[in-house]
């Protein structure tokens, strides 16, 4: 069976086809730029960019149309039909406490991802454009959703409460949601494998450290907590965002600045971060550059984010009462040695002890950069969220029947 993924942004779409009996990738792509003049259109075939095409596309259903063309295309295609694409899984930022799992989309599951666009604003939206695209373009082929909340529906509630008045959480679901938990939960599974230890017995900090970033506690395999919060803005410093802190700064900002509700809310999830206090850029390889450049502003920057993601190891080691593996993955985590060196040189009082060879090596495998003799290891895990939800969503098309129908 093929399985189209798709991570659908408000101004991008990220696609990746995979064939499942072998869970080969047969291509993968994106398109930026979408609503405005010189959209781009980027298309791989076995790690090869084959197509970077320029055009207008104006909105998503466009967007989906260009890719299942590219996808057929007669020299850069690996499909002869569009029908060939049996499934479409698409990623989810937000899926409350209603969906503790990936399921098929229906009017329902649809009502239900609409009632959370305000709680995921940058995301939400963008994903159901992506879904309705696939609709018009696709009308039937069985679609599935992947939810980045599902897997930190296992936290207690001493972890996902705020204290803040109850009624809160009765009436409006205010709570901690977590968000990354496809990454999370896939490097855990890698990270047990490559420590050759079964998942139930570890405790592990898993840090995604990408554009957006979050650490998570996963103890016996699931999660006992996380840093993003009610929406992806709790938690680490980020490229854009903020991360904690203190909520007064809300209404005392407001009365400063003369600012309303949405101003503010607009600043700390756009221009906070990396990119607020270095003054450079929210891309950590900028920040990084102009550091060793020598400025100063960038240097504080890259101190405080790598300093909060250390408190957050250190908070989790104490709330699972142990650690045996950090796992860094996503954008920064994965590339940046610079930064997982910062990090873990102030981890030694637990027994953490980097190998700086180690930690140098490029690669795409899983890989220990602690010293053999470390007694808590430190591994970069590369993340795949695309492929467990093509996993996913081909279960679930099976399920209803879809292979019978499409093969
Ligand atoms: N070699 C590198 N060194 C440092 N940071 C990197 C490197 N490569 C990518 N990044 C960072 O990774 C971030 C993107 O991470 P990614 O996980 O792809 O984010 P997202 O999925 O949220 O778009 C970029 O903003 C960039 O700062
Ligand atoms: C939830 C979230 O922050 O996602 P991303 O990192 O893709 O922005
Ligand atoms: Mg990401």
């Amino acid at each position: 069976m093929n399985v189209l993924v798709i991570n659908a942004g408000s101004s991008s779409l990220k696609y990746q086809l995979y064939e499942m009996n072998t869970e080969q990738v047969l291509a993968t792509g994106r398109v930026e730029r979408i609503g405005m003049e010189s959209s781009i259109l980027t298309h791989e075939v076995e790690g090869r960019a084959e197509v970077r095409e320029v055009s207008e596309i104006l909105e998503h259903t466009t967007a989906i149309r260009k890719v299942l063309d590219m996808l057929t295309h007669r020299q850069f295609g690996v499909l002869n039909a569009i029908s060939e694409v049996q499934a479409v899984g698409h990623r989810v930022v937000h899926g409350g406490e209603t969906f503790s799992e990936s399921v098929l989309v229906d009017a329902n599951v649809k009502l239900e991802i609409r009632k959370l666009f305000d709680l995921a604003p940058l995301h939400n939206p963008a994903h159901m454009m992506g879904i309705a695209a696939v609709e018009m373009n696709l009308p039937d082929v069985p679609q599935a959703v992947v939810f980045d909340t599902a897997f930190h529906q296992t936290m207690p509630k001493t972890s996902y409460l705020y204290a803040i008045p109850t009624v809160l959480y009765r009436k409006h679901q205010v709570r901690r949601y977590g968000f990354h938990g496809t990454s999370h939960d896939y490097v855990s599974q890698r990270a047990a494998e490559y420590l050759g230890r079964p998942l139930r017995d570890l405790k592990l900090v898993s840090c995604h450290i990408g554009n957006g970033a979050s650490c998570t506690a996963i103890l016996h395999g699931r999660s006992y907590d996380t840093s993003m919060g009610l929406t992806p803005l709790e938690g680490l410093m980020m490229g854009t965002r903020s991360g904690d802190l203190d909520p007064a700064i809300v209404p005392y900002t407001m009365n400063k600045e003369d600012l309303t509700l949405n101003e503010v809310n607009s600043m700390l999830n756009k221009h906070s971060g990396l990119m607020a206090v270095s003054g450079i850029s929210s891309d950590m390889r900028e920040v990084v550059q102009a550091m060793e450049a020598g400025n100063e502003q960038a240097k504080l920057a890259f101190e405080m984010y790598a300093y909060r993601i250390r408190k957050y190891i250190g908070a989790y080691a104490a709330a699972m009462d142990g650690l045996d593996a950090v796992l860094f993955t996503a954008g920064v985590g994965e590339n940046s040695d610079v930064l997982r060196k910062r990090v873990c040189e102030g981890l030694t009082f637990f027994g953490l002890e980097l190998d700086h060879g180690r930690n140098a090596v490029r690669s795409k495998d899983v890989r220990r950069i602690t010293t053999d003799a470390s007694k808590v290891a430190a591994l970069v895990v590369p993340t795949n969220e695309e492929l467990l939800i093509a996993r996913d969503t081909y279960r679930l098309a099976r399920g209803q029947g879809g292979e019978l129908r499409h093969e």
